[in-house]
């Protein structure tokens, strides 16, 4: 079997995050779920939620699938990089994605969530494509969506193909030719974390004239909009933008909006990828604001380093979890 489903901005003018719209039950409750690689949780926006912290949101009611059963006695809670939170009960019930269809699927129900899921008006709740072992059910954790439908794929692979400004495509179960040229650069993953974790060979300012061979370890996480990486490559890259500040007020690196900024080049294995300045000019820091908020940020206070959507949309990612685990780039 194979899939394939479309990654949607959920917002026009920045690419804070994307969904891909899936079914729930019977009959199908259609919900667009964020897809993350840097989590293991199935949780959706839900029927057992009290009103107020349902904002235009789509929610999944089990009462109303005749495939949904409860799982007695567990729950889930969990909170991500960025301090967001959910937590809740947890149901089986039948889940479809871009013609996948899984029965039995652990779909976590919220019963509460912070404030800003709630403000995130067009995610619906997110699908982890990270390793199953980071999965928050208790007592008995539950296997992700791709881990139950893994034996059933051509191939134990997906593919992100996220975009600037468009919607992209993440396949399951095979890899697209036509999405990618040239060759894929594969390199080790570390599972035991259970993320995504490879290590980059190194980075430059602008294109790769300048490249540093320094070893980068971080997590490739579709759910995270930005790049978080060392203090030493934020200090190398801000320095060549005029007024850049590591404004402690915006929690992050700023920058006039109109400064000029060079791309950034990151390795992997010998193959170089580059982040054209548009994507690192992220965001006014406010509605009509001059001052812009930096696609690439520090990982310092994170402990990990982080390969988001400004990173991930400049290429074609492999996730193949295979025997050992390996995650493949290639251009586009
Ligand atoms: C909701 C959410 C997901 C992620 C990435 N794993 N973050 C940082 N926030």
């Amino acid at each position: 079997a194979t899939g394939s489903a479309p990654a949607v901005p959920i917002d026009e003018r920045f690419d804070i995050a994307y969904v891909t719209p899936v079914t729930i039950g019977t009959p199908p409750q259609t919900l667009m779920l964020d897809f993350d690689t840097g989590s293991s949780d199935l949780w959706v926006f839900s029927s057992h939620m009290p009103p107020f912290q349902v904002r235009g949101q789509e929610i999944y009611t089990p009462d109303e699938s005749s495939t949904a059963r409860l799982l007695e006695g567990h729950t889930w809670s969990i909170m991500y990089g960025d301090g967001s939170a959910s937590r809740g009960n947890v149901y089986v019930d039948t889940f479809a994605v871009g013609g996948l269809t899984v029965l039995n699927q652990a779909v976590q129900t919220a019963q509460q969530v912070s404030a800003s899921f709630t403000s995130a008006t067009n995610i619906d709740g997110l699908v982890g494509l990270g390793f199953s072992t980071l999965n928050t059910v208790r007592p008995e954790s539950q296997l992700t969506f791709f881990d139950n439908a893994k034996a059933s794929l051509d191939n134990p692979v997906f593919t992100a193909d996220l975009k600037y400004m468009a919607a992209g495509t993440y396949d399951f179960g095979f890899i697209d030719r036509a999405k990618y040229t040239g060759e894929i650069t594969y390199v080790p993953i570390d599972p035991d974390p259970g993320y995504w974790i490879f290590t980059s060979s190194g980075y430059a300012v602008g294109a790769s004239s300048n490249f540093s061979a320094t070893p980068i370890i971080g997590i490739a996480d579709t759910g995270t909009s930005l790049v978080y990486l060392p203090t030493a490559v934020l200090t190398a890259y801000y320095r060549q933008v005029q007024g850049a500040t590591n404004s402690r007020s915006y929690g992050g690196y700023v920058f006039p909006c109109d400064s000029a900024l060079p791309s950034f080049t990151f390795g992997v294995g010998e193959e170089r990828f580059t982040i054209p300045a548009s994507y690192i000019r992220y965001a006014p820091v406010t509605e009509g604001s001059a001052t812009c908020f930096g696609g690439l940020q520090s990982s310092s206070e994170l402990g990990i380093n982080i390969w988001g959507d400004v990173a991930l949309k400049a290429a074609f990612v492999v996730f193949d979890s295979r025997s050992p685990p390996r995650i493949g780039w290639a251009k586009k």
